[in-house]
């Protein structure tokens, strides 16, 4: 199974009460602003640790209340892109790409260097700086960033938010093309239906 998840958690005056699985590669999470979506995403990539539940995926357990067993971060090969990409401000676009693939054998990779840099159209941006890019741009190095980590799965939090249509549909095409060519679980969240059902049959609505 690619996804079994069950997370409880409080923060603040929000209750987050989730479970899903499913078989897909690629599942959606969907929900109005403040319901948990990325507080969920914090706890599935170990960054917050649930009052109960467990998180496995592709048959790794990753969190799991009942055997007190809780993955560290680093260990959970989580490639996760925040809302608001966290470049690195102080490297260059080149090096923020590499600094996953660098810390992992090259042959790991879930595609190489140029591909990936080609699927995300990308090649031209290697020499700027992250301040010099565009949302769309930096989101897409971003993105980059997380493939090239080699990661185990994929978390993608709003990764079209403030796009303008035309830059969305080139990211969404690239989505599509990691979701199906890759091998990847993939969990995108957003709250924009349309987008969720041209890419996910398993979709998580909280409220
Ligand atoms: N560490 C925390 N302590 C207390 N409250 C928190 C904490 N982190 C998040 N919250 C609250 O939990 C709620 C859920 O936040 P979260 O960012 O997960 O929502 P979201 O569904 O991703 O929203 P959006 O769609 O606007 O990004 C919010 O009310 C937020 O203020």
């Amino acid at each position: 199974m690619s996804f079994n998840l069950q997370v409880n958690q409080r923060l603040g005056d929000c209750t987050i009460d989730a479970a899903i699985q499913s078989d897909d590669r690629l599942i959606a999470i969907t929900g109005p602003s403040g319901v948990g979506k990325t507080s969920l995403l914090n706890c599935i990539a170990g960054l917050a640790t649930p009052a109960a539940g467990h998180i496995i995926i592709d048959g790794r357990t990753l969190f799991d209340s009942t055997s007190e067993l809780n993955l560290p971060p680093d260990a959970r090969g989580c490639g996760y892109v925040f809302q608001d990409n966290r470049l690195f401000p102080h490297k260059k676009v080149l090096a923020n790409l590499i600094y996953g693939l660098t810390r992992k054998a090259e042959s790991a990779a879930l595609m190489s260097f140029d591909d990936t840099v080609k699927l995300l159209g990308i090649g031209h941006l290697l020499d700027r700086w992250p301040v010099a890019l565009s949302g769309g741009e930096a989101r897409r190095v971003a993105i980059g960033r997380a493939l090239l980590s080699v990661p185990s799965f994929l978390l993608l939090d709003e990764p079209l938010a403030s796009l303008d249509a035309s830059r969305g549909e080139q990211l969404l095409c690239a989505i599509e093309r990691i979701r199906d060519e890759l091998n990847l679980p993939i969990i995108y969240v957003s709250h924009d239906r349309s987008e969720i059902d041209r890419l996910a049959t398993t979709v998580l609505a909280m409220d």
